[in-house]
């Protein structure tokens, strides 16, 4: 008992006598329920403490530990400004949908049998028995109060369309849909329409969906069905309410404004999208580049077909020995002849170094692949790659957080390079940026440094460096002439673009 009724009890008189003997009575109940709680103790194991938290996680103990708790309990869902009022959860604390069915079926993304170890589960449910309060150890998403809620209902809070029906995300409601709100939604179909500008990933063609853009800057990734598309979501609530991550490398990856039902590419009916931001949005003819950082693409935990598919492709392509790859491009050549792309994804997936290197070149460059038989001039490589807000520094701040972030584990992400040719050409600003794109198989990082994209992102910045630094090397001269030789360059590819099919 810390209470000190001796400072009162010395006085003498009946009021401060009275007080001590109540204060007493306290002191023996307190210590009867002090018996019991002890023999009920017994029957019980010791709870054990809380590890001590990785990296990067939130100390317990710590004196921000409540506001952050605070913090990590509430989703964090922005609610785009056309969306209607029941299209989220509502504020926290969140409640449950009711008008969701309580029934439990079978869940459409659940993970095949093999598969284990995917954080879907890791992000969306307690990792913890009924007993053991969220811990620092816990992903923000677990550590959401889900309190009695089952698996559907803490579902419902990082996939807002799920429905918690076997058929998966609220097929058969309409009232979260705002038709007119589509009608905006442009498709990709390659690439060619105006405003619209992927390069890598999958497209809108074969039977497979694609992303949609709208023209209030969204960008709409339909999830793919099975744990890619799940585990893709679970990292972007993690991540977007992760209060130890930097502002700085939040600006890296792009806004993520929830889930939405909108009607797919291929006009087959609704499907949930990933809303994020559209990184190329108001971008005026934007060269971009996709670069796959890492030697290896696939997690230890990934299904064995998967891994072995990736496995091929990476010592396949340049993933391997360079330590990335680039997965796609588009280089804005002119207004009159418009972009170069690679004219298959392969050919440029699987370049030597001296050809990286030309095709890194060739992208900031005036001349680029209109006259084949000329060097890229790299005429913007100082105001895209150089400069002090260039993609050289934009990579060297990214690499200094990956040096020390052990969250997350970033397997086939990429790094989206993007500028604009016009702007540079004019003496202004080339509104050079890089951001990181593709998050369908990040892993938690258990306190571990990423290597694997560590490395990758190294060699990729050494790369851009030698450019910067040595931009006469000839190392790639040969190439072009070789090109010239044998003639493999083609009208709408360019030198490097080379079959190797
Ligand atoms: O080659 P595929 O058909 O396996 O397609 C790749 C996709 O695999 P999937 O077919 O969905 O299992 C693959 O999907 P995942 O990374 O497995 O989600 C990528 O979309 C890849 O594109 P990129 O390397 O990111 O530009 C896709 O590669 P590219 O088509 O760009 O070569
Ligand atoms: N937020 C975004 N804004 C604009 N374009 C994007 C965005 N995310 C991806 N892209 C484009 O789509 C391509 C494929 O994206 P990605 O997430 O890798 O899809 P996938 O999972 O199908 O491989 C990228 O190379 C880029 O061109």
């Amino acid at each position: 008992m810390s209470h000190n009724c001796i400072d009162v009890a010395w006085s003498g008189d009946p009021l401060s006598l009275g007080f001590e003997k109540i204060m007493a009575r306290f002191d023996k109940l307190e210590s009867l329920l002090d018996a019991k709680d002890r023999r009920r103790g017994k029957l019980q194991p010791p709870q054990r403490p809380d590890p001590e938290p990785p990296n990067g996680l939130p100390d317990r103990g710590g004196t921000n530990w409540d506001k952050q708790r605070r913090l990590y309990t509430q989703p964090t869902y922005r609610r785009p400004q056309h969306h209607q009022p029941d299209r989220y959860p509502p504020p926290p604390p969140y409640q449950p949908d009711r008008r969701r069915p309580h029934h439990l079926h079978q869940t459409r993304y659940g993970p095949p049998p093999t598969y284990r170890g995917f954080p879907r589960r890791q992000f969306l449910e307690p990792q913890h028995g009924p007993s053991r309060q969220p811990s620092c150890w816990d992903l923000p998403g677990a550590r959401v109060s889900m309190g009695n809620r089952d698996y559907e209902d803490n579902a419902s809070i990082y996939y807002p369309d799920y429905d918690g029906d076997s058929e998966g995300y609220d097929e058969d409601v309409d009232v979260d849909h705002d038709p007119s709100s589509n009608s905006q939604l442009t498709g990709s179909k390659g690439g060619d329409i105006e405003g619209y500008h992927q390069v890598a990933g999958h497209r809108a063609r074969d039977g497979r969906l694609g992303p949609l853009v709208d023209d209030a800057g969204r960008f709409y990734k339909p999830l793919q069905g099975d744990e890619r598309g799940a585990n893709e979501v679970s990292f972007y609530a993690s991540f977007s309410s992760n209060t130890k991550i930097p502002d700085h490398i939040k600006s890296f990856f792009p806004e993520f404004d929830g889930t939405r039902l909108v009607e797919a590419s291929d006009g087959s009916g609704m499907q949930t999208h990933l809303v994020l931001q559209d990184l190329t949005f108001s971008r005026v003819n934007p060269s971009i580049m996709d670069i796959k950082i890492g030697s290896r693409t696939w997690h230890q935990q990934a299904p064995e077909g998967y891994v072995h598919r990736c496995l091929k492709k990476d010592r396949g392509t340049s993933s391997l020995p360079l330590g990335f790859r680039v997965s796609g491009a588009r280089i804005f050549k002119s207004t009159e002849s418009g972009y170069w792309e690679p004219e298959n994804r392969l050919s440029i997936q699987t370049l030597s170094a001296d050809e990286v290197k030309l095709l890194l070149k060739s992208f900031v460059s005036s001349n680029t692949s209109e006259e084949p038989h000329m060097k890229p001039d790299c005429a913007f490589a100082s105001t895209v790659y150089g400069g002090s807000n260039g993609i050289l520094s934009q990579l060297v701040e990214l690499k200094a957080w990956f040096e020390d972030q052990t969250i997350y584990h970033f397997y086939s992400s990429s790094v989206l390079m993007m500028f604009e040719k016009d702007l540079a050409s004019s003496g202004k600003s080339p509104r050079a940026e890089i951001k990181l794109v593709d998050f369908a198989h990040v892993h938690k990082g258990n306190g571990v440094i990423d290597h694997n994209f560590l490395g990758g992102l190294c060699s990729f910045i050494k790369f851009i460096s030698e450019i910067l630094t040595t931009p006469e090397d000839s190392s790639a001269d040969s190439l072009v002439e070789d090109a010239q030789r044998n003639h493999i360059h083609s009208e709408n590819g360019s030198v490097y673009d080379v079959s190797l099919n």
